[in-house]
């Protein structure tokens, strides 16, 4: 990968017929040309994103893992940024970022639940040995 050839947008714009299409997802470039009468979701919508980023529009579809196989073998490089280039599409760290936190939120759950059974436990302790206390008192 330490050869990996560089493309700045404007390089990747060129590149937007049915004869030469490349494509940027996640910031990579791929060379979809040889792929795109093999699309099972048309030609039609690879050329939309022709010499863009189509992070988002790959995303929404929820590509599948042999999608993103097939996805690996149209590599041709990465991403140059130039000053003034537009951010990349933010889906990718929007996704990974909501998945980690959720992650996050449901441990923090799991262990809230914990804390609240053990309280609860505790107090329901305490309140037997309370009226067992009484109890013994009459
Ligand atoms: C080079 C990039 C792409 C590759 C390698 C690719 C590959 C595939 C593959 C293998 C499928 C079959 C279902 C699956 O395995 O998930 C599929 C379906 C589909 N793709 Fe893509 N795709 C690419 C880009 C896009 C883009 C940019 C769009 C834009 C919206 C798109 C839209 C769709 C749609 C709508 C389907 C569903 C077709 C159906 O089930 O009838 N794909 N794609």
């Amino acid at each position: 990968m330490s050869d990996a050839k560089e493309f700045t947008l404007k390089e990747i714009e060129g590149h937007n017929t049915k004869k030469d299409l490349y494509m940027v997802i996640h910031d990579k470039v791929y060379d979809c040309t040889s792929f795109v009468d093999e699309h099972p979701g048309g030609e039609e919508v690879l050329l939309d994103v022709g010499g863009q980023d189509g992070t988002e529009a790959f995303e929404d579809v929820g590509h599948s893992d042999e999608a993103r196989e097939i996805l690996d073998g149209l590599l041709v490089g990465n991403v140059k940024r130039m000053p003034g280039d537009p951010e990349p599409k933010a889906h990718a760290a929007a996704a990974s970022g909501s998945s980690s936190s959720s992650s996050g939120g449901a441990a923090g759950f799991g262990v809230g639940l914990y804390g609240i059974i053990l309280i609860g436990g505790a107090i329901a302790y305490g309140v037997y040995n309370y009226l067992e206390a009484q109890k013994a008192q009459q």
